[in-house]
């Protein structure tokens, strides 16, 4: 496995080491030691989520202001282009972002620590996302930056084709308007 610290070193892109042979392949999607050596942490994980969209699906920017999510991300069908954003007001990199491409393909895996924004936009005719989280789903702490706010100038791969938000996506707040841990 290789793990590899981003701009913002807290987000660790993890390549597991994918045992290829005649029958298909073999590799650990998920070991609790070598996460917490690849990461630096020892998170608990409480939750799987998976969901399937269709191409040019964009999710995000999601968070929630309490009980806030670590995940662990990773796809098992097509591509995706998935971005964390650090929302942690005392952060050096308060605001920035980071980005890298996930795919069945390749295997890779993405930390996006709590204290983050999270989303991602689907490249390919559709796309099956796993991940695991440090916290449970609490709706009431729910809140979503835009995507496309100017602040932030996510440069998201251009797939020829707007994105699909559902309702609450496209009604995502400014980082300057929206609640972020301290
Ligand atoms: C996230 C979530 C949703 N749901 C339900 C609520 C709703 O009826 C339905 C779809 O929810 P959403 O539209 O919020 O799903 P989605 O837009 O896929 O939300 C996810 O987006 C990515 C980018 C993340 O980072 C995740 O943390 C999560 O926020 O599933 C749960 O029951 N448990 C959960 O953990």
């Amino acid at each position: 496995m290789q793990a590899t610290r981003l701009r913002i070193p807290e987000v660790v892109l993890i390549e597991p080491k994918v045992f290829g042979d005649a029958r298909g392949f073999f590799y650990e999607s998920f070991n609790q030691r070598a996460f917490n050596e690849a990461t630096g942490t020892d998170h608990a994980f409480v939750q799987d989520n998976h969901s399937r969209s269709a191409k040019g699906v964009l999710r995000g920017l999601h968070y929630q202001i309490e009980q806030a999510q670590g995940k662990l991300v990773r796809v098992v069908q097509g591509a995706v282009f998935d971005v964390a954003v650090d929302i942690r007001k005392s952060s050096p990199t308060f605001g920035q972002w980071v980005g890298a491409e996930l795919s069945a393909d390749n295997h890779r895996q993405l930390w996006v620590p709590p204290g983050f924004a999270h989303g991602f936009l689907v490249l390919s005719d559709s796309a099956e996302f796993l991940y695991k989280t440090t916290d449970y789903y609490a709706p009431a702490h729910e809140r979503c930056i835009a995507w496309d706010d100017p602040d932030l100038a996510i440069t998201w791969p251009d797939i020829g084709m707007s994105p699909l938000l559902s309702a609450k996506d496209s009604q995502g707040q400014a980082l300057a308007s929206a609640a972020t841990y301290d």
